[in-house]
Order: C-alpha cells, then structure tokens, then sequence
C-alpha cells in the first residue's frame, strides 16, 4: 500500500506525455477525461440543464466531450466559449460537438448547472474580461459549479488564485492524483470535493503524498505480547509554571493514549502540587534546574517542550539540556518562540529525528519571510526542514509535514473541529507517543497528525482539546483491526 501522491503541474504533464509516448493518444485520455466528467456529473446531479464553459486548451477540450456525453444522455447541454479552441486535441473534440455552441456572456439564459472548463494546469496569466465575471458568477451559484481538473483561475502548483478572481466550484473532478493546488488554501477551499479520476497514467518519482494510514500504518508501532511499559516507549513532557500546566498535561495525556508505555511530567517546583492534582496514570517528576530535568528525562526516548513553557531564557536552556539526553525532541509553541532572534541557536540543537510542530505565526517567527516569499507553503515547510535539519509540521488547515530528506505530506481531508484552544498540545503529544515507541519521526509526525484530525473528524461539532486523546482509542481500534 502507497500513499497517493500529489503532484506538480510538471510531474503531471510529464506523466501525461510518458503515456503518449507509450502509445495511448492524447485524444484518448482527453475523452476518458471527460468521460470521467460526465460520469461524476450524472452519479450527482438530477439530468438539468446545463452550460459548459470552455476555454482554448486542453481543459475546454475536455469540456466539449463532457457536454457531448451529457447531451448523449439525454440532458439539455450547451457550450459557451471563451476563445476558439486552439490545441488539436481540443480542436478535434470541439468538431465533435454537435450542440448549440455561444460565446460567454451570449447564450441569454441561465443554467441550472455550470461547467467551469475553461483553464486547468495550463493557466499561465489571471483570468480576464468574461472569464472574470464567469468565476464571480460561480460564487453565487452554491451546489451549482462543477470544475474540470481545478476551478480556473487557481493555480495548480501552489492553490494561489492568479489575479483576484477563480472558480468556486462544488465539485471539482480533476486527473490521476491530486496536483497541489487542490490540497492548498485557498485552492482547497475552491474546489469543493474533489475527485481523482484514473484515466490510466503512470505515477512520478518523489513526490508529496497524501497524509494517511497508507503512509505510515505498516510500521505502525502496535504492542506485542512480549512488550512491557518501559518496552512500549518512555516519553517526558516540560511542564510551564503554577498557572500554566493543562498544555502539558494534554501532550502527557495524547502520548499515553496513543501508546508510549511510561509517561512522565517533568515540572517545575511552583507547579508540583497542581500538576499532582490532576494526574493518575501520568507520573510526575519536579525539576528545579537543568541537571534536574537531564535526570528526569533519563532513559526518555521522546520529550514533548514548548506547550505554556514560557518564553524565558529557562525554556531555551532546557532544550539545550534535552538534546543531550538522546530522547527524541518534539519542538512546540513557547519552546520555538523563545528562538524568535536566534533560530540558527535552536537549528544548530536539532537533530534529523526532531520535530517542530508551529503554526504560521511561529514558523514566521522562525523563519522569517518564508511562507510569503515561497511559491506555496508546501515548499515553505520543506525548506524550513532542510535549513532546521528536522522534521517540521507546519499546522493549519492544509497541515504539511516535510522532512530535511525531501518527503513530505499534506492532510487532504478537512478537520475544522481542530481549531480550538490546546488543540495543537495534544498534536504534539501524538507525535512524541508514537516517536517514544520506535515509530521513525517522519512517519510518526504524519501518523500523528493524521489520527489527530480523524479524531476531530469523528467528533464533530462542540469539539474540545481534552476530547482529543480520548477519540484517539476508537481510531487506534480501526487502525488495529485493519493492518496487514
Ligand atoms: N495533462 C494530462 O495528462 C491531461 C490533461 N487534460 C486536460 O488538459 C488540461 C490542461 O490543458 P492545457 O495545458 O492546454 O491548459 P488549459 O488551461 O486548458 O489552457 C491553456 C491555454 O489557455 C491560454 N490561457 C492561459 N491562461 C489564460 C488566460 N488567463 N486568459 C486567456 N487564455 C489563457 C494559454 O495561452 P498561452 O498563455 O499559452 O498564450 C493556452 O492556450 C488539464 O487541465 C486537463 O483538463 C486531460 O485532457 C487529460 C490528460
Ligand atoms: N481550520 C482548521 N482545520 C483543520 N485543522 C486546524 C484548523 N485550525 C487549526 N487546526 C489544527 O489545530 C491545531 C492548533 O494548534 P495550535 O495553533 O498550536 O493551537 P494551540 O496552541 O491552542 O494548541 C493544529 O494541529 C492545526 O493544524
Ligand atoms: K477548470
């Protein structure tokens, strides 16, 4: 089992020419394309009626045969143009149209249904004239807005809209994998569902996957009957001061849950007696300067620190302490601000089995311009692993995970319950659980960011942090039940 991965517009048309050059025409993948189209169209919609928009390319060559299939079967279809069609394929399908055929803006009647076939991969400069005011239509047209491969005006590499108009489409059927465009806000959010339609390509060399159990659940680190807790994976997690402990706790808490056999808090003084307060099966341990927390955290094989540590010179020196313990690092919140005028400190600290885990607001703090100057925040999370020499997870809705060795995956499926306060605690607590049992740290930051949103996905509305770990058990058992 692999992963599907997602590809760049270059990774696509490389695969596309690789199977016209091994003999299946353009023309025969452009009808599958559209064929896909109508296919996915019928499987949604009542017959009603409906108007395909269809630009010069390629795109609006699988418009044409959309409509052609469409109207075969009985629906009222018809074709508004922007531009003649200008490729050969495109060319040769539109000759295949026999239906009523306007140029936008011309046809004097609405339509029940929209087609948005205008520009996919190959859009190379912003929409205009009637283009513009077709995707601003689209907005209005909720449930009503199909896309062909990406709504136009999105651009297939990065999910930026070109210019300042795009598509909003219900559901966007688009070819062989998913290109980057369709995981990346605001692209994600344009395309409504998507569906990957085989129309018989073959896959490019490394690439960016889909973040799921196919990734990772093979060396999913389940118990064996000659395990024990100490066997199962030893994890610590920093504590912050008096008032500030729940974030560690929940780290502590999502560790346990999702396995490491021994899990330890590791506090300061002033928070013992409230630490002590609220943990069972946890264990506690004070620690009143750095030698304290080295012999707290001896024999840990992943430390959880950052969550309400305090951005305090201390916090800086207690990772500076950790990373000469052997453990494992996940790298979160105050722990990763802390380093905000001297990253070079923390990167020069880290090892290549070390996560951070920031959302933008701390990566920005750590790696200044990046996610503004790359082209896309994927490519902003790989560059930051390889200048940080870990792992990073850049959090959010489109959460990426890169490795300094050029992996990388994306969360594909939407989890807005996450956006709630601690929630990112019990992120990183996944994540230093599944390193603490063995887990290697590319797949346990992707494991743990997957069952971290599929817990979200499960609850639902009214989600909090503290549900998380919880949730955790039932994904686990399906995980369990379904592995090779
Ligand atoms: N790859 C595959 O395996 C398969 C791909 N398939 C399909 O092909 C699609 C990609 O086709 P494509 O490369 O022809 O690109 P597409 O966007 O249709 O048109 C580019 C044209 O538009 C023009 N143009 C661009 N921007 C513009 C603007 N703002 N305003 C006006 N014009 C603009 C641009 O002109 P240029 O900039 O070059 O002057 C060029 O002429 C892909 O999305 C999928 O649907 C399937 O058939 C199955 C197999
Ligand atoms: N709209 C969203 N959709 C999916 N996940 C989200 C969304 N908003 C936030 N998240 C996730 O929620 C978590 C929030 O973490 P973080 O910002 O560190 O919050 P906290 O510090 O309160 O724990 C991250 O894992 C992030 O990916
Ligand atoms: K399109």
């Amino acid at each position: 089992m692999t992963a599907p991965a997602i590809l760049t517009v270059e990774q696509m048309t490389a695969a596309d020419r690789a199977a016209i050059a091994a003999g299946t025409p353009g023309l025969v993948l452009m009808e599958r394309a559209g064929t896909a189209v109508a296919e996915a169209i019928r499987a949604r919609f009542k017959p009603c009626r409906v108007a395909v928009l269809c630009g010069p390319g390629n795109n609006g060559g699988d418009g044409y045969v959309a409509a052609r299939l469409l109207k075969r079967r009985g629906w009222t279809v018809w074709v508004e143009t922007v531009g003649a069609p200008a490729t050969a394929d495109a060319r040769a399908m539109a000759a295949k149209w026999r239906g009523e055929t306007f140029e936008a803006g011309e046809a004097g009647r609405n339509a029940d249904l929209i087609v948005d076939a205008l520009f996919g991969a190959g859009l190379t400069r912003p929409l205009e004239g009637e283009a513009v005011r077709l995707a601003r239509l689209s907005r209005s047209m909720r449930g009503r807005v199909v896309a062909i491969d990406i709504p136009s005006g999105v651009d297939g590499d990065s999910g930026k809209v070109r210019g300042d108009a795009a598509f909003r489409a219900d559901l966007t059927v688009t070819f062989h994998r998913r290109k980057i465009g369709h995981v990346l806000e605001p692209g994600r959010a344009a395309c409504g569902e998507v569906l990957v339609a085989d129309i018989g390509l073959a896959d490019a060399a490394q690439p960016l996957r889909e973040n799921g159990p196919a990734l990772w659940s093979e060396r999913f680190p389940w118990p064996t009957g000659a395990s024990h807790k100490h066997v199962r994976g030893r994890l610590a997690v920093v504590s912050g001061q008096q008032t500030q402990t729940g974030a560690a706790r929940l780290a502590a808490r999502a560790g346990l849950r999702i396995g490491a056999g021994v899990v330890t808090v590791l506090s300061p003084p002033s928070a013992v007696a409230v630490n002590a307060a609220h943990l069972e099966a946890i264990m506690l341990r004070a620690f009143d300067n750095e030698a304290q927390l080295v012999e707290g955290a001896d024999n840990a094989d992943a430390v959880v620190i950052g969550p309400a540590a305090g951005v305090t010179p201390e916090t800086r020196g207690n990772l500076f302490a950790l990373a000469h313990t052997g453990a494992a690092m996940v790298v979160d919140a105050d722990a990763l601000t802390v380093f905000r005028d001297r990253p070079g400190e923390l990167f020069a600290t880290l090892d290549r089995d070390d996560v951070l885990t920031p959302h933008p607001g701390e990566f920005e703090r750590l790696f200044p311009g990046l996610l503004d100057g790359a082209p896309h925040r994927l490519a902003a999370a790989r560059e930051a692993a390889v200048k940080a020499g870990a792992i990073v997870i850049l959090k959010g809705a489109d959460t990426v995970i890169a490795s300094p060795d050029g992996r990388a995956a994306v969360n594909v499926e939407d989890a807005p319950w996450l956006a709630t306060a601690g929630s990112g605690d019990v992120l990183a607590g996944f994540v230093a659980g599944l390193i603490a049992q063995g887990m290697e740290s590319f797949e346990a930051a992707c494991a743990g960011a997957w069952i971290h949103a599929e817990c979200a996905r499960r609850h639902g509305p009214g989600l909090i942090a503290e549900d998380l770990p919880q949730l955790s058990s039932a994904v686990l058992r399906d995980l369990y039940a379904a592995r090779a």
